[in-house]
């Protein structure tokens, strides 16, 4: 017997992580999210893009249980995941970012990330991976800062903390760039590959193309509920469905 080639777009089940099959969502009339599948292998970070309103953070509120979906399973390192509450989800392991930093402004980052860490670890346990976790986002210096005393660059690493602080196999990332210039972005950019690096699997939505093409090793593309396009970055950027929802626009960049 002869094996099938193992191609980079399909990939070993046992190097799977996260496995969604058809996931559906209507919003009465609407489907904003209509039969997207996708498999990501452990230690990837894979991008997903597409125009506003085509289904992305639904499609992520379904992987992490914060909308039921529809139709369609989800799986988590081998088991289904699909529809359970956002704190089971987290607790197997799979973690979320949010698109507006939600940090309580009165906390400081020590609470923050002791918080989050109250996922898995009783007070003692916690206390040691909020300070663990601070140094992996460079916190580690802000510690006693209250949230509202950091900048937008520092937020965002709390942002990122938080999820790492719930010791996570993988974290979904939704727009944590928002808002940063082009040289904040670069620091987040480099704390996701250190995470990565780190062996955290990272599926990451984010609107600036220059960031996921820089730190994606697949980027998917959905377009009205759909997902129209996948592959390594530099193809996925000359596919003409692609270019065709983009106007082209953005991909002069590439
Ligand atoms: N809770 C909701 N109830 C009804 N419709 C919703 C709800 N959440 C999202 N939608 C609609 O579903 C569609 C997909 O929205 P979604 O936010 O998932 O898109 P997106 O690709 O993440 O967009 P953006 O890039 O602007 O964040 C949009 O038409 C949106 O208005």
């Amino acid at each position: 017997m002869t094996l099938a080639p193992q191609t980079d777009l399909a990939p070993a089940a046992a190097d799977v992580i996260l496995s969604a099959r058809d996931i559906a969502v209507q919003f009465g009339g609407l489907r904003a999210v209509d039969g997207v599948s996708l498999d990501v292998r452990r230690g990837e970070v894979v991008g997903v893009i597409g125009p506003n309103g085509a289904g992305k953070t639904t499609f992520f509120q379904v992987l992490s249980g914060f909308v039921r979906a529809s139709a369609g399973e989800v799986r988590f390192l081998g088991d289904p995941i699909t529809n359970l509450p956002p704190e089971a989800i987290c607790r197997r392991g799979l973690t979320r970012t949010f698109q507006i930093v939600e940090v309580f402004p009165s906390l400081t980052v020590r609470e923050t990330l002791t918080a989050a860490a109250l996922v898995h670890q009783p007070m003692a346990a916690a206390r040691r991976v909020a300070e663990e976790t601070a140094a992996l986002v460079r916190l580690k210096d802000k510690l006693d800062l209250t949230c509202r005393q950091l900048t937008l660059p520092d937020q965002k690493a709390l942002e990122i903390g938080k999820a790492v602080a719930t010791r996570p196999q993988m974290i979904l990332l939704d727009e944590v760039m928002a808002g940063l210039r082009p040289s904040e972005a670069e620091e987040v950019v480099a704390l996701i590959r250190r995470l990565r690096d780190g062996g955290i699997t990272f599926l990451v939505v984010e609107h600036l193309m220059e960031v996921i093409m820089s730190i994606s090793d697949r980027v998917v593309v959905i377009g009205a509920g759909r997902k129209i396009a996948e592959g390594p970055p530099d193809e996925v950027v000359r596919n003409p469905k692609v270019v065709e929802i983009y106007l082209g626009e953005e991909f002069e960049l590439a």
